[in-house]
């Protein structure tokens, strides 16, 4: 039976918020500029308020400059582009991220649009999206760049491994598999229309979960000694009546086939965050020259 080993996002997402906030401090010291990140939430989803505080937070615990934009829910798409343009002609901002999901009469397509591609720090915009799918520099999604970090701390060179992503989205699975095919693995988009998935995930050397449907990568579609990346963070109501959260990834019946997994919470989500800091670093350092 193998071991399976926890992949600790937590820790790691700590160290390299340290190490984020010295480079910080470094770059302050040589350019007299404070990186300053602004996020733009509109409406009072509670999931949403909780992770927008906590960017607030850490974005100050870097050493970087805050700027929380809370707008009402019926705010219009109008209002959303017009502070848009003025966070974007800001030269005290250098990124900008607006919290997903937006209400329902708001397009998000149009607000991305909108964001300079400079300071598109959650890296969302068709601008960055098509460097990236290009192999040129490019502001990076936060969640797949911190997959992909867990994935070389964990196995080294991810060279000739086979990787299946399961879960298409523009935010996760399709960037995702960009870095992975940047990291020269052979790589499987698959999907709820894939034929025979079970068999396609136990192919994988690298399998990710990134549906959104909870608990739905068993234990038997998982080949033994692969690592698991879970992106799924669901809610679910235990048959006790208390809410919990869970992965895409029966995480139990990955005990004891899995080389290696991320835990739901504590693996990729915490690292969101840290790559968000990072990217927003790595916008000042481009903007400022
Ligand atoms: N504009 C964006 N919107 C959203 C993004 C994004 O990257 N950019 N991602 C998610 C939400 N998200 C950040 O915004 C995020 C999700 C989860 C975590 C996290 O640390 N999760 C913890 C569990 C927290 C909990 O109890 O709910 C974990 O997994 O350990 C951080 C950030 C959608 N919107």
């Amino acid at each position: 039976m193998i071991e399976t080993r926890l992949i600790d996002g937590k820790a790691f997402a700590e160290t390299l918020r340290a190490r984020i906030a010295s480079d910080v401090t470094a770059f302050h010291a040589a350019t007299g500029v404070k990186p300053g990140l602004a996020v733009v939430l509109v409406g009072e989803d509670p999931a949403s308020s909780v992770y927008v505080r906590n960017k607030g937070r850490q974005t100050l615990e870097a050493g970087m400059a805050s700027f929380e934009h809370k707008l009402p829910a019926e705010t219009s798409q109008d209002e959303v582009l017009a502070l848009i343009a003025t966070l974007n002609a800001d030269s005290s901002v250098h990124g900008i991220l607006v919290q997903l999901p937006l209400p329902g009469h708001i397009d998000a397509q149009a607000v991305l649009a909108t964001i300079d591609p400079a300071k598109d720090v959650d890296g969302f915009h068709v601008v960055n999206a098509g460097r990236l799918a290009v192999g040129l520099e490019a502001l990076v999604p936060c969640t797949p760049l911190g997959c992909v970090m867990l994935l070389k701390d964990t196995l080294g060179s991810l060279a000739g491994l086979e990787a299946v992503v399961v879960g298409r989205s523009n935010i996760v699975g399709k960037p995702l598999a960009q870095l992975l095919l940047r990291e020269d693995c052979t790589v499987t988009i698959a999907h709820s229309r894939t034929r025979d998935l079970p068999g396609v995930c136990r192919r994988a050397d690298i399998l990710i979960g990134a549906v959104g449907r909870p608990e739905m990568i068993r234990g038997d579609w998982i080949k033994p000694g692969a690592t698991v990346i879970d992106v799924g963070i669901n809610r679910i109501t235990g048959a006790d009546g208390k809410n919990r959260l869970v992965g895409d990834v029966a995480f139990e019946e990955a005990q004891g086939i899995a080389g290696a997994i991320t835990p739901v919470p504590g693996g990729v989500g915490p690292m969101t965050i840290a790559c968000l800091l990072a990217n927003t670093l790595t916008a000042a350092r481009r903007l400022v020259g």
